[in-house]
């Protein structure tokens, strides 16, 4: 049912791109490539890039990307598409070629994010990723890691990921962000990794609460964590252990303003014996909420 393989690639427009860099390098322990248009982009892995940062004077999610295997899904996913009567486009050659991708249509989500579906990554078999932290990143059949949007029309969002895109539910979690205002959570997955994409109802104007990147080393998050401190960076959730997916992370903020989790040790979900729970708590222990600095 579901063409979606995994969460592909991100784009981001971002207004401080030495910030960035510097983030990116020396925090998340991921490769910066400069290209000649002054945008940056991201490695984690074999893949050509995972995060564009288009060079501008605003902050904004621009792009979802999300990986199919081959043509023939890509079609199955058009057809579903035109059938539920939700508009696409079919990718440009050229827009193919700025993704690094072989072909990919463009569509967007109840909430108005830009989505994509791709398949044929380029692949920098003969440039391997090498991160300056000496970092290794768990991608492969998990994707890149997984993304928490801002939910406006939580019900018309779940239902597109879910019934069209063929997203399975994890889990849900309820939790109270503002005293007094209860809301629930979405956890969806599309490949063993227990969320892909989160939908979180949290009444704020952001489009995305944070992207997280996961390694396969706990030490690594532990010297992750000492170079956020280090270089001052602000902890918007300190070091915990996620009740759902049991995975021990932290959160940064980025130079944009959304969060990145930088995590390890999470739980891979088998389609066979998972079955959808209910959590009332984010957290076995820790995570706690730091308020931001004013600026
Ligand atoms: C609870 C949880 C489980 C697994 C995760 O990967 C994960 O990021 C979270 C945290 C979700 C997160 C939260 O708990 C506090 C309120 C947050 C920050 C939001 O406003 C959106 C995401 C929410
Ligand atoms: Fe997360």
């Amino acid at each position: 049912m579901s063409e979606i393989k995994a969460l592909g690639y991100l784009g981001f427009s971002i207004a401080d791109k030495e910030a960035w860099r510097d983030y990116a390098e020396n925090i998340l322990g991921v490769s910066v490539d400069d290209h000649d248009n002054g945008d940056m982009s991201l490695r984690v892995d074999s893949y050509a890039w995972r995060i564009k940062l288009k060079n501008s004077d605003h902050n904004n999610l621009d792009y979802v990307g999300w990986e199919v295997s081959d043509k023939q899904d890509l079609e199955g996913l058009k057809s579903r598409l035109h059938e539920h009567s939700i508009a696409f486009e079919v990718g440009s050659d050229e827009l193919a070629k700025s993704r690094q991708v072989k072909e990919l249509i463009v569509f967007y989500d109840p909430d108005g994010t830009r989505c994509e579906a791709f398949y044929g990554p380029l692949q920098l078999t003969n440039k391997p990723f090498v991160s300056p932290k000496g970092f290794r990143f768990i991608t492969g059949e998990q994707g890149l890691g997984h993304i928490v949007l801002i939910s406006k029309d939580h019900a018309a969002q779940e239902a597109f990921y879910t019934q069209l895109l063929g997203f399975k539910v994890s889990d849900y979690i309820n939790t109270e962000i503002v005293p007094g205002k209860p809301l629930s959570i979405s956890f969806l997955r599309c490949n063993g990794r227990h969320h892909s994409l989160a939908l979180a109802p949290v009444p704020i104007p952001a489009k995305v609460a944070h992207i997280m990147l996961q390694v396969d080393n706990v030490d690594d998050v532990g010297r992750a964590m000492d170079a956020a401190e280090k270089a001052g960076t602000h902890f918007s959730f300190t070091l915990g252990r996620h009740s759902n997916d049991e995975m021990l992370s932290f959160y940064t903020m980025s130079p944009s303003g959304f969060d990145v989790e930088f995590g390890w040790g999470a739980i891979e979900v088998n389609d066979d014996s998972w079955h959808v729970k209910v959590h009332h708590t984010n957290s076995a222990w820790g995570h706690k909420f730091q308020r931001p600095p004013r600026k």
